[in-house]
């Protein structure tokens, strides 16, 4: 069962820069939260500081919290493999292992000790069917995932993820590399993925973020500017700022 991802007071430095300043913000179970805002805001290095992938990067500095449920996910003994298990991340340009569509799905429970064939048939099943991909792939599984479309590479990334169980899911961008109607597809999978998960996505396209959110957070500068419900949000923002971007004064 997911549970509440609490974000307090939380700032990032890259060395210098001041690239998160104060954030707090709650994601909550069976709900999609978009972050919309312009480019360089911030919105990517939360996602990515949520399951801590920016711990890679050198300079990389946090103050503040970040708790899933109880439990804070800067402690020092927390274990950071485990915490990208159950929070799993997808990036815009989807990128399958150069392995078959079924050894693509395996390898993380593999990885994670599962090794009996029937079960990771049916892990593998299980994930494609919620990734809406079963009926295209079912009869090619052990075919290169290379040989994909864009859509298809996208929505087996998604599977991939999937299959070892996350609570949440961080979208960074998912369709911005996809055609219209690969990206119709990731929305309606985003949309029945949120009946089980808590979901996080960075987008640009405010379309998308009213079609699919039911929060969304506007960054500026490193800041929330405003969170709210989609549609209050982009209906009745509060704050001018936020009503500038959306009426395309900047972006
Ligand atoms: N590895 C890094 N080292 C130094 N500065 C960084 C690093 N990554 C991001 N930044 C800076 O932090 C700020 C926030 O970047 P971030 O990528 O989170 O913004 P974003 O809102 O996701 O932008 P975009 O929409 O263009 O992806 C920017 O000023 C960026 O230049």
């Amino acid at each position: 069962m997911s549970q509440t991802l609490t974000v307090d007071k939380f700032h990032v430095y890259y060395g210098e820069k001041h690239a998160l300043d104060n954030i707090s913000i709650s994601f909550q179970p069976k709900t999609v939260t978009a972050l919309i805002g312009p480019s360089g805001c911030g919105k990517s290095t939360l996602l990515r500081s949520l399951n801590r992938m920016n711990d890679f990067i050198p300079m990389f500095r946090t103050e503040g919290s970040v708790r899933l449920g109880e439990e804070e996910i800067y402690d020092s003994k927390i274990d950071v493999v485990n915490l990208r298990k159950r929070m799993g991340m997808v990036f815009q340009q989807p990128v399958p292992f150069p392995l078959s569509i079924y050894d693509n799905i395996a390898y993380g429970p593999r990885i994670h000790g599962t090794t009996q064939k029937k079960k990771l048939d049916q892990i593998v099943e299980k994930t494609l069917q919620q990734a809406h991909l079963w009926e295209e792939v079912k009869d090619r599984l052990h075919k290169s995932a290379l040989g994909l479309s864009g859509g298809q590479q996208q929505r087996l990334v998604i599977a991939r993820v999937l299959a070892v169980e996350p609570e949440i899911l961080l979208l960074d961008e998912p369709a911005s590399a996809l055609d219209p109607i690969s990206t119709e597809h990731i929305e309606r999978l985003i949309l029945s993925l949120k009946e089980e998960y808590t979901i996080v996505v960075v987008t640009h396209n405010m379309q998308q973020a009213k079609r699919i959110s039911d929060q969304t957070a506007f960054f500026l500068h490193g800041e929330i500017v405003e969170r709210n419900e989609t549609q209050t949000l982009f209906h009745s923002p509060i704050d001018q700022r936020t009503n500038h971007y959306l009426s395309g004064q900047f972006g």
